[in-house]
């Protein structure tokens, strides 16, 4: 029988150190610091070890008996699949649609495409497009690791979604999805048309209002308002996990991800009014001594030479092959 074991309880047991630490279920499943950050309460049965492993802050000093993972991470971002509002040429914004049918196979392929890539931590949005995208193209990659939406909505969500089993969990990977993430707010526009928006307002308003950094559409977000939440929440959340070394794959949207890009490669609010991604498609970035590098779009299993960005990427693919082969 599961006993919640109290935060008094846990403080009690875990090791003394002098770095913040907060609680998370000991197990391979990395649990994002924030997110571990809240788990204050955590189950424990009897014939379970005790569960406490302090969790470390990378932008804390980290004491030489936890190491980083890696000194270098992968960082993997795809726009979600065509959506059924995109078929319909409509604004979209925060409005929850699902993928058509093509965006179902776009995810596939992304998932082909990004096969041979350590994936740790998946960060998705709270929409459903997104989600669909992530687990669709984690059906393809080779380490077959099932990906477990976190549920941290409350205590009782975290309760009753706890894996009992180590073996499980060291098959999992955390899916965490934040509102953070989501498409850009459109306002007003969110359900019309975008063809005929162009013909009501002009070409070139609706463009400002698509792409510029600094105007928001009629009672919606620039790219400016969302790139506060988003590239915060990727300051905050993401990136102090791909500094200890956890491989990251967010699956988001097309602003979302424009302004995230826009703080990787370092763009000004003018360069990136021209930058487009499209659904469904990867980027790869390698994060190393603090830096992004970006490194294109994978192209999948055809070219093995291509996943020999990094060394590292080679020896993970190499291992992959050996213990599928
Ligand atoms: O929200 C939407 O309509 C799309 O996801 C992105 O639209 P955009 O390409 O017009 O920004």
């Amino acid at each position: 029988m599961a006993t919640v074991v109290s935060q008094q309880a846990i403080t009690s047991q875990r090791p003394s150190s002098n770095f913040k630490a907060s609680h998370f279920l000991k197990e391979p499943l990395n649990v994002p610091i924030k997110l571990r950050q809240k788990q204050f309460k955590i189950q424990a049965t009897a014939s379970q070890a005790p569960l406490l492993d302090p969790v470390l802050s990378p932008s804390k000093t980290i004491p030489q008996s936890y190491k980083k993972k890696s000194n270098e991470a992968s960082l993997i971002l795809i726009r979600h699949g065509e959506s059924l509002w995109n078929e319909k040429n409509l604004f979209t914004g925060c409005v929850d649609v699902p993928l058509t049918e093509k965006g179902v196979a776009e995810a596939i392929q992304a998932g082909k495409r990004i096969s041979n890539i350590p994936v740790d931590l998946i960060f998705t949005s709270s929409l459903i497009r997104a989600q669909m995208t992530a687990m669709l193209a984690m059906t393809q990659h080779r380490c077959k690791k099932v990906p477990i939406i976190l549920h941290d909505e409350s205590e009782k969500a975290q309760t009753w979604s706890h894996v009992f089993s180590e073996e499980t969990r060291k098959q999992s990977i955390p899916v965490i999805a934040a509102w953070q993430l989501n498409e850009r707010m459109y306002g007003e526009l969110q359900g019309l048309n975008k063809e005929e928006t162009a013909e009501r307002y002009g070409t070139q308003q609706v463009h400002e209002w698509r792409r510029s950094y600094h105007i928001p559409p009629p009672k919606g977000e620039s790219l400016e308002m969302c790139a506060e939440r988003a590239v915060a929440y990727f300051e905050d959340n993401i990136q102090p996990e791909l500094a200890f070394g956890n491989n990251v794959l967010i699956a988001a949207h097309g602003n979302s991800l424009r302004s995230i890009i826009m703080y990787l490669d370092k763009l000004t609010s003018q360069e990136v009014t021209s930058l487009e991604l499209s659904t469904g498609l990867p980027l790869l970035y390698i994060f190393k001594d603090r830096k992004f590098m970006r490194r294109g779009s994978p192209v999948g299993p055809t070219e093995a030479g291509v996943y020999a960005y990094t060394k590292r990427l080679a020896q993970y693919r190499q291992k992959l092959d050996e213990t599928l082969t």
